[in-house]
């Protein structure tokens, strides 16, 4: 590691508890789920109130899947979101950080070391495993990557870990990949959508002191 603080996002906010715990223990992005079959849908309205309850200078990023222009326009309408997060492919990324004039996160389902892109045309990348066979969303799923996958893996461009990390799995998760900036939203739940302060707290402190791997 280079000394430089691990970054941390708290993915599918959708209350007030959650978003209070994010503040005060110093996430620095926050992620709301704008796709309804997610248990941490939320709506644009619902987004605006709660992001009108934030303090210091955590960023807001909305996560989409598949988005066409009308639903990233009335989103926007409401939340002026600081990053678009999403699940699409590369060509509709780059078209929407253009016209959106947002930075971009795409998130990349990786199985094996093949599917590590070798560039990055948005601002950044998220690395999670590819999604199980049956599920219904393409995140979100409390699935674990290979981390043995990234061990001294070096892009050159911004990215993320996402994909099973919880407080106690983190540090070694960092340790292993050499991770920038980690994702996690079941793991810091108590039910689904609900976050867990106390658990935040922990993913947090536990995010930026690596075990020695
Ligand atoms: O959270 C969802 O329900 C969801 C729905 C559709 C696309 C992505 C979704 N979540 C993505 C994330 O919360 C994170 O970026 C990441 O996948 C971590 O998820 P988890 O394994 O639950 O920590």
């Amino acid at each position: 590691m280079d000394g430089v603080q691990t970054g941390v996002k708290i993915c599918g906010l959708t209350e007030e508890a959650g978003l209070e715990a994010c503040v005060e223990y110093g996430a620095d992005w926050i992620g709301f789920v704008f796709f309804e079959r997610s248990p941490r849908y939320i709506s644009a309205l619902q987004a605006k109130a709660l992001a009108s309850r934030i303090t210091g200078s955590i960023r807001k990023v909305g996560l989409f899947v598949r988005p066409d222009d009308t639903v990233l326009e009335r989103v926007l309408d409401q939340v002026d979101l600081d990053i678009l997060q999403l699940y699409t492919t590369p060509e509709r990324a780059v078209q929407i950080q253009a016209k959106f004039g947002r930075p971009v996160w795409s998130s990349i389902p990786v199985a094996s070391q093949a599917d590590l892109p070798r560039l990055c045309t948005v601002e950044r990348l998220l690395i999670e495993p590819k999604p199980p066979v049956h599920a219904t969303r393409p995140g979100g799923n409390a699935q674990q990557l290979n981390w043995d996958l990234l061990h001294g893996w070096q892009p050159g461009y911004s990215w993320m870990l996402a994909g099973g990390l919880n407080p106690e799995n983190v540090s070694q998760a960092v340790a292993i990949t050499g991770a920038p900036a980690v994702d996690v939203s079941s793991g810091v739940e108590s039910a689904p959508g609900i976050k867990s302060p106390d658990a935040i707290a922990r993913f947090i402190h536990n995010a930026r002191s690596p075990a020695v791997s």
